[in-house]
Parts: C-alpha cells; structure tokens; sequence
C-alpha cells in the first residue's frame, strides 16, 4: 500500500524521530537518498552540471547536502540562492565540497534540483522562484520532497509550479504524489525511508499485493450461488451497447453468475455475445445506470428496494440520492459530478479530492470520481487513489465495463470501499495489459481481467 500523510502528521512523526535522533541526522538520510536518485537520474557524477535551486528552509538544505554529495563525487554543482538566507550547514557542505554558491547560467546544466519548497510552503510561489523556474525550462528536473508550487495536502494547483521528471520524497508519500493536478507534476515518484512512525493514512493507493489479498477467490467448497450473483440493470433499446459493455465488465469470471434485467431486445444481444448469462432473478448487488435511458429512475427504485449493494452509474446519478446510507458505489466522471453537486466541471477538475469527499458525506455513499487517477471517497473522508491506467482508456465505454466490475466485486462480498477501489485499480491495470502502448476499446479492457488477476501475486 502506498500511504499518504498530511503535513501536520509529518511534522509529529519527524518531530519524534529528531528528539530521538543526533542533530541533523534525518536531513542527512533524506539528501543521501536524494542525492542517489539524482546520480540514478545522470548515470553517472564526474563532469555532470547540476543547479540547485534553493529556498529558504530545509527543502534548501536537503537540495544543498545531496549537491555536497554529488560534488564529492565530481560533479559541477551550482546552487543558485532564491532568498535572502539558506540553511547554512548546507551551505557550508557544498562550498567545502567544491560546490559553487552564486550567478549561474542555466541552459549549461544536465539537471536541475528543486529545493525551493517543500511541505513548508505556503501560497503561490514567490516571483523570484517562479523567473528561476523561467530560466532553467527545459532541463530535466528532480523535485526535493514535493515539486515547488503544488499544494502538497490537496493536490491543488494554483498559479506557475514545477513540473518534476523524479520527486523524492522522504518518510512517506504525501497527497500531491497521488491526486491530480498535482500528481501530474510528480513524474516518477521515489520514496526515500527515514524512519518516520507514521499513524493510519487519510489518504492511499493500492498496490498488486494487496488487489492480490482483497481480490476474491473461489474456495475448495464454493458453488456458484455462494460466490455471488451479479444483476445488471444498464442498457436500453437507444443504448444496447451500454447493456453489452456492463455485463462484459460483470462478466469477468469474479462473481458466480451474472443476470441481465432490462430492455429485451439488448437481452438478445447480451445472450448472443455471454452464452453464461441469465435473465431475472435474485442477486447479491445491482448495477444500474449505464444508457438506461428514461428507465433509470426505476431501475434504482427497484434496486434499492432490493436492499443489496448497487452500483449507481450514468444516468442513474440523477437519481443516486435514493441510495443514500445504503451500501452503494456511486461512479461519476467530473461532469456527472459536477452536475450531482451543481458546480462547474472546472471545480470539479480543479479539486478533486474535495468534491470526492464532499460528494462522498453529501449522498452518503463510496464515491468514485473517475479520471486519471480516479479517486474513491467514503463518507467519513478516507480515500484510495488509482494509480494504474493508461491515457488509452480515455474511450467511449470503458467506464460501464468498470460499473459492471464493481458490480462483480459486490456481489461477491467485498464492501463498497474495497469493491471500488479493486475495482479500479483492476480496471486500469487490464487496460495498460491489454494496450500495450497503442490503442484499445472498451471491451478489450474487460477481455483483459481474467489474464491480469491471473498473474496477481498469491497472497
Ligand atoms: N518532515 C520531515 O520529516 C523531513 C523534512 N525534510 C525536509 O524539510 C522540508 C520542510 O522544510 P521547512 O519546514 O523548512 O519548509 P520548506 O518546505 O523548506 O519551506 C519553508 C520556506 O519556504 C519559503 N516559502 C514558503 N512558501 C513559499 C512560496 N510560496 N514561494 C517561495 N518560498 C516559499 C519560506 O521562506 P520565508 O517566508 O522565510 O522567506 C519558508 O521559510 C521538507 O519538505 C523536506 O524537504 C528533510 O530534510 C528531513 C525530514
Ligand atoms: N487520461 C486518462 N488516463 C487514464 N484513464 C482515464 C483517463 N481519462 C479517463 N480515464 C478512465 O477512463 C474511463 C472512462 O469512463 P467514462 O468517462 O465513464 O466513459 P464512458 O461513459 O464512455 O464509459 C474511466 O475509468 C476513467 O477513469
Ligand atoms: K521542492
């Protein structure tokens, strides 16, 4: 699991370990393992240009710490001073190392650190930093801790900020390095350990060994029933595309059996193209939404008068609020979101995390916004963040095959949370599968879970 803290939980656990620990010795495990994943990033030290750019805090000082590293090591290391004071132990070390402090031309250097601010910073970035940033563009960058200029607790965006090929963070991941806009500017993410003891984390992202342990499995005993049935009710006589990628994604081989209760017409096809699939019946969660058209608002009606778990997605958001306080999983893109919340998709985008969770407390139900990285919020505010995925499932369809996943996971007993997140996360990785860097549709996605659960690690 990769687990994301807040900035006032980070100050405690560091806080901790320095009281614990000889005076600057945490700096010290963070520039070492900075200055190694710059010397990564350049393949080699000796004769390699490197700028620092230095803020007034310990951002500064670890950028000035890892130059001292890397100078010793032999290469040409410049700091450039964004403010009237920098941390002057760092300061001392780079200059001792052969570093240089002052005027810099910057087209002249292979890589740029970043330490002008890290999880101290506070508003848009000032306009010194921001000319400097001007200056270097172009030259590959590695961020200290968070890129300068992001909203490290929101992943926020506001104003000019860096766009980093590497950030490396220390301790833990924090929420810019998972939540967009911000992630965006992250490029690869490394996670330095300095021994921080961290409490629960708000905010985190699943990673394949724990998709392996919350996926489920058939036991020795199990039978159909047991392993849970799926409904969809999705599709219409406009829509039967819809009806057919639902069940494509309830229809993954994760729940016993999968029943279809919509338009007949769409039956017909969803048959011809699912032999396995059913009509009518009883069923451990619903999956509603997707094209049903004027149907909608009966198709939840009857759902949660069912009381099993749902899936609400599409159409059927209008009407999500009759699943509040029920076990549900509500599937909104921005837009949908938007219009749940009746603000402009812009907020949305620009916020993500926020309008996640307050949508999330509003309806009273796991939320899941999907886009990039998609976000899943439940009521009491914890979130898991989708990092897998491609740009290719950017494509009409990809998201009733996810509605039909989550539907699966339901049906066969994972909670809402867990189910959403699983889900996800599966969906984006059988995209990246079944993509392999060129184009996809939305049924290949689905096509491709069964391979991917397949090469899982056994938990
Ligand atoms: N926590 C840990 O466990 C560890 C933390 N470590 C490191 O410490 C970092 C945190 O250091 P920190 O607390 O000194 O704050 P930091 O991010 O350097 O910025 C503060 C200075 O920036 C300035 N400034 C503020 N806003 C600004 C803006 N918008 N635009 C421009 N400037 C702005 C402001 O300056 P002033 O207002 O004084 O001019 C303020 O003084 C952390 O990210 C990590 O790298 C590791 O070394 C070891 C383990
Ligand atoms: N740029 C992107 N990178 C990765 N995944 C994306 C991107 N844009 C959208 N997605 C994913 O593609 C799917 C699109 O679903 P949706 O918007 O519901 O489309 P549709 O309504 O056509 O099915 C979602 O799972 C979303 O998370
Ligand atoms: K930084």
């Amino acid at each position: 699991m990769i687990r994301a803290h807040t900035t006032p939980q980070v100050r405690a656990a560091e806080a901790d370990l320095l009281a614990r620990l000889p005076e600057g010795a945490l700096m010290q495990r963070a520039a070492t393992g900075l200055g190694y994943a710059v010397l990564d990033l350049l393949g080699a030290a000796y004769g390699r240009r490197v700028l620092l750019l230095v803020g007034s805090g310990d951002n500064g000082g670890d950028a000035l710490y890892a130059g001292a590293l890397l100078a010793r090591r032999g290469a040409q290391v410049e700091a450039w001073l964004l403010s009237s004071s920098a941390h002057e132990g760092g300061v001392a070390a780079l200059r001792a190392a052969g570093g240089r402090i002052g005027a810099v031309r910057p087209a002249e250097f292979d890589v740029v650190v970043d330490g002008i601010v890290g999880i101290g910073g506070r508003g848009r970035l000032r306009p010194g930093a921001v000319a400097a940033l001007e200056a270097v563009a172009g030259v590959p960058v590695v961020a200290v801790d968070t890129p300068s200029g992001v909203d490290v607790d929101t992943g926020e965006v506001d104003g000019p900020h860096v766009t980093a090929d590497v950030t490396v963070t220390f301790g833990t991941h924090k929420t810019c390095h998972l939540v967009d806009p911000a992630a965006q500017a992250c490029g690869a993410v490394h996670l330095v350990d300095i021994g921080l003891d961290l409490p629960e984390a708000p905010v985190e992202a699943l990673q394949a060994a724990d998709v392996a342990a919350l996926v489920p499995r058939p036991h020795l005993d199990d039978h159909k029933y047991t392993r849970g049935v799926v409904g969809v009710r999705a599709g219409s006589a406009a829509y039967p595309g819809a009806a057919l990628l639902s069940v494509a994604g309830a229809a993954c081989g994760l729940a016993g059996m999968v029943r279809y209760d919509g338009d007949p017409a769409a039956l017909d096809l969803v048959r011809a193209a699912h032999p396995e699939v059913v009509g009518p019946g009883r069923v451990q969660a619903w999956v509603v939404g997707s094209g049903s058209d004027t149907g909608a608002e009966d198709a939840v009606h009857r759902s949660v008068a069912d009381g099993v778990p749902l899936v609400v997605d599409a159409d059927a958001l209008a009407f999500a609020a009759l699943a509040r306080g029920r076990p549900a999983v509500l599937t909104p893109h921005a837009g949908e979101l938007a219009r749940m919340l009746d603000v402009d998709r812009a907020e949305v985008e620009a916020r993500w995390l926020e309008h996640a969770r307050l949508a999330a407390r509003r309806y009273d139900a796991v939320v899941l916004l999907k886009g990039r990285h998609t976000v899943v919020a439940r009521p009491d505010g914890r979130v898991r963040v989708t990092t897998t995925g491609t740009p290719w499932l950017a494509t009409a369809g990809a998201g009733d095959v996810l509605g039909g996943l989550i539907g699966s996971l339901l049906a066969a007993g994972l909670d809402p949370f867990a189910a959403a997140s699983v889900g996800s996360w599966l969906h984006g990785a059988a995209a990246t599968l079944a993509s392999r860097h060129g184009p996809i549709v939305a049924s290949d996605v689905a096509a491709a879970v069964p391979a991917l659960v397949a090469t899982l690690p056994t938990p």
